[in-house]
């Protein structure tokens, strides 16, 4: 039966808020400010979808040490580690609860960069005072009592770390930014905001509702821009934890060059959650980072300073296409159902694949060079059935909607690595957030298409690097970091939101393509007897004549 939604509820949510401030606001923002502040323990990233903000918990000089998966690198340079294990049984999100050992010791101390290890921190200096102190305990008392709050809050306890070089324990939580006008009710009710003068902000929202805050509560947002928080907090968290890098390897061991017939690797195969190491010297740069939020932004990043990146394309099929289809489509109510949802669906049945336009001819596929069950056209299937919902249920849909987002991203990562010559593409943003579907397939797709020397990377704070770049900015003084070539940002971008791509963005995917024809051509006798190759299905055919050339940077770190 069919279960696709055929009514569509029109749910008109006011963009910006329009409700007047309460009473209870006004007196809020009316009331003189005590002489504290404790703004600066904050680090907020409003999103189109999802606001994340992280907290900052200053020990007390006689506290004990947080416990924590996740280890900051001034103690893995002790031998005897505990480290974030990576197993096949393990998921990402949820650590085992025996943590294996592994010696690091060896590893070089992290480089300093402008953000690590955060030597200018004068604002966290300051809540040391008596007065501040008083203040603190009452927020992390409110914090630390609840893991909902409001609407929508969620805190996640099990992404908290402690930072010794910091003197104390980043903590992490979200809401839904159109929750927003609630969530600053809640810190006003809860007698919170007259501690909070100014508080680090980034992402658009740190824009769009700065009155919002600055009316209702009176707190000023410090604008960090939006790309620079993200590479902060990246590199924040590639210095300096322990088991925050991983990505996907299949379960077995890869094809050799001593196998003579053509060898099936499955998707489903690449499920073995391998462990990565952190930054260790510049032959890390220049890396990619996805950011798969709402929409997607892919950066260059040239460097550890503080203006080394350059926001190089975006494109508008990202969590928000994914989560407002299946919205759509689906019953699904949560994010997580959708997901859970999707796991069991089947895509085969909504998307058209090669052989079903090409039939099964060995001699035209060979000519084509495509394998006949990869897919051809995602949803495809449904623009030629008589009835296109007969025989699909809802988590068909979801797994079908599941696979386009992800492909799309996969394909367009890997075509900004190959133009930029990057090995190490870091995909992050609240779209990976306990989704290891899409975590495995970006890992296969990344590793197909590059014949294994380009990486797909993962990191477990993925959906919190922009707050916490919002805090570690805020602690450098405040001033918006702007990226590296900013002048040339003087490019006409096109003013209509839906026109994605302006014309340097055109320019330089032309220039890319025709070197990628040019490269193409000259290797196209290897690439015949590399063999036919092909991704998108529900597995892949491989028919490697010769070992894959791996050129990846990345130290790889066994399984144990
Ligand atoms: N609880 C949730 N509610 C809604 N979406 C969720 C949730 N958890 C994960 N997601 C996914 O994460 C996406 C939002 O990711 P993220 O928080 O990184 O982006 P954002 O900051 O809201 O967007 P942008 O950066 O484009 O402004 C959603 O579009 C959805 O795909
Ligand atoms: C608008 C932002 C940067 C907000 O985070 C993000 O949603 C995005 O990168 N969207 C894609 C926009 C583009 O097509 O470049």
């Amino acid at each position: 039966m069919v279960m696709t939604k055929m009514v569509l509820q029109v749910q008109v949510e006011s963009e910006t808020p329009a409700t007047p401030p309460t009473s209870l606001q006004l007196l809020a923002s009316n009331q003189t400010k005590n002489n504290v502040d404790i703004g600066s323990i904050f680090g907020l990233d409003v999103g189109g979808t999802l606001s994340k903000l992280v907290y900052f918990e200053k020990s007390s000089p006689h506290s004990n040490s947080h416990t924590s998966p996740f280890l900051d690198s001034r103690r893995r340079q002790n031998s005897d580690i505990p480290t974030f294990p990576t197993s096949p049984q393990t998921s990402p999100k949820n650590p085992p609860s025996e943590p294996r050992s592994k010696d690091t010791s060896n590893l070089p101390p992290p480089s300093p960069t402008h953000n690590h290890p955060l030597k200018r921190i004068n604002s966290l200096n300051s809540l040391h005072r008596h007065s501040h102190r008083a203040a603190l305990d009452e927020f992390y008392k409110f914090a630390n009592e609840h893991n909902t709050f409001g609407q929508s809050g969620i805190k996640e306890p099990h992404l908290s770390f402690q930072s010794r070089s910091l003197g104390g324990s980043f903590h992490f939580i979200h809401f839904e930014t159109r929750h927003m006008p609630s969530a600053i009710d809640l810190i006003s009710e809860n007698g919170l905001a007259q501690n909070i003068k100014n508080m680090g902000c980034t992402g658009g929202g740190a824009h769009k509702y700065s009155e919002m805050w600055r009316s209702r509560v009176n707190i000023n947002m410090i604008k960090q821009a939006e790309m620079a928080s993200l590479v902060a907090g990246i590199e924040f968290v590639l210095k300096s934890l322990v088991g925050e890098c991983f990505t996907f390897k299949p379960q077995r061991s890869p094809v050799t060059s001593s196998s003579s017939s053509p060898r099936k690797i499955t998707e489903e195969e690449w499920s073995r959650k391998v462990q990565r190491d952190s930054i260790r010297d510049r032959t890390t740069y220049p890396y990619i980072v996805v950011s798969i939020g709402t929409g997607v932004s892919f950066i260059r990043v040239d460097g550890p300073g503080p203006s080394q990146f350059e926001r190089v394309t975006g494109s508008t099929i990202g969590g928000g296409t994914y989560w407002g289809l299946c919205r759509l489509l689906t019953d699904c109510e949560t994010f997580s159902d959708v997901l859970q949802l999707a796991e069991m669906g089947d895509s085969g049945k909504v998307d058209m694949l090669v052989k079903d336009i090409y039939g099964t001819n060995p001699e035209a596929l060979r000519k084509l060079k495509l394998p006949g069950n990869i897919v051809a056209s995602s949803f495809g299937k449904l623009a030629t059935k008589n009835n296109p919902s007969d025989g699909i249920d809802q988590k068909d849909l979801a797994r079908a909607i599941l696979m386009m987002t992800t492909n799309n991203i996969a394909h367009i990562a890997y075509l900004t690595a190959r133009l930029y010559k990057t090995s190490r593409i870091y995909f992050i943003g609240n779209f990976l957030r306990h989704n290891n579907v899409s975590c495995q397939r970006l890992s296969y797709s990344i590793d197909y298409w590059s014949n294994g020397t380009v990486e797909g990377l993962f990191l477990e704070h993925e959906g919190y690097l922009g707050a916490l770049g919002a805090f570690l900015l805020g602690q450098e003084g405040g001033e918006e970091v702007k990226p590296m070539k900013e002048k040339r940002r003087s490019r006409r971008r096109s003013q209509s939101a839906g026109e994605a791509i302006c014309k340097e963005d055109v320019e330089r995917i032309v220039k890319g393509a025709e070197k990628l024809k040019r490269e193409g051509e000259g290797e196209e006798e290897e690439e015949e007897s590399e063999g036919t190759t092909g991704i998108y299905g529900g597995e892949v055919f491989a028919e490697p004549k010769k070992e894959r050339q791996r050129r990846v940077t990345t130290t790889y770190i066994p399984n144990m």
